[in-house]
């Protein structure tokens, strides 16, 4: 969808999720080049197609906020499982986290490989087509390493690094993430739509 230049949005962007280490990361990867607030919602946990549960986590965010909203989705795939658990977030990945055993799961299958996803949507408002910017970080599926504070951290180590997510300082994730290169993504559309703020003194 083409972006209109300048466009002027009616209220600050309002980045909607339930998750506080999401916002964490996302307040450290923007930094002041968007500015948005942020607003905690627990959105029905739709399963499906990684870009259309984002996409409908946008438009029922739009929809309670009444204004421009960013949300996002995560999930990890596995390749041996062509692309599982992915959308179709299954406890699976929270009993290999917490039960290393399980991870011999995967053992019956040679390619340990995943993928981290993460698909932001931004909405201009209720009446708008959100619009997509999807991120991915190559690794492979690890026997559980480093603090069990952030979902599947723990056993997800990415392509050219000998440390899990978990185990890496939050500066080095946040620097080659699944999250960083889909905000690379949405920043880019954000200063090429020239899109303007009205910003609220809080
Ligand atoms: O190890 C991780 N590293 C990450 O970088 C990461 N990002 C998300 N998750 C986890 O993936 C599940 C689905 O996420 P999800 O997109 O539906 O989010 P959520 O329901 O927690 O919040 P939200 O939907 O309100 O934004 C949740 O268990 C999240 O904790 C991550 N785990
Ligand atoms: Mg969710």
């Amino acid at each position: 969808m083409a972006a209109v230049r300048g466009l002027v949005l009616s209220r600050p962007v309002t980045f909607v999720t339930g998750n506080a280490k999401k916002l964490e990361e996302v307040r450290a990867i923007l930094g002041n080049s968007i500015p948005f607030q942020s607003l905690k919602l627990e959105l029905p946990e739709l399963q499906g197609e990684p870009e259309d549960i984002s996409k409908e986590k946008a438009r029922m965010a739009a929809l309670q906020v009444n204004g421009p909203v960013l949300v996002e989705d995560t999930c990890l795939c596995f390749n041996a499982l062509k692309g599982l658990p992915g959308g179709y977030k299954f406890d699976l990945l929270i009993l290999l986290v917490h039960f290393p055993g399980l991870n011999n799961l995967l053992m019956a299958y040679d390619d340990k490989s995943a993928y981290a996803l993460c698909v932001f949507s931004f909405a201009a408002g209720p009446d708008s087509e959100p619009i997509t910017f999807s991120g991915k970080t190559q690794g492979k599926i690890v026997s559980p390493r480093g603090p069990n504070d952030f979902g599947w951290d723990p056993i997800f180590e990415p392509e050219g690094y000998d440390q899990t997510y978990a185990q890496m300082p939050k500066e080095e994730k946040n620097k080659i993430s699944h999250r960083y290169k889909s905000l690379a993504l949405v920043k880019s559309h954000f200063a090429e739509a020239g899109y303007t703020f009205q910003i609220e003194n809080s």
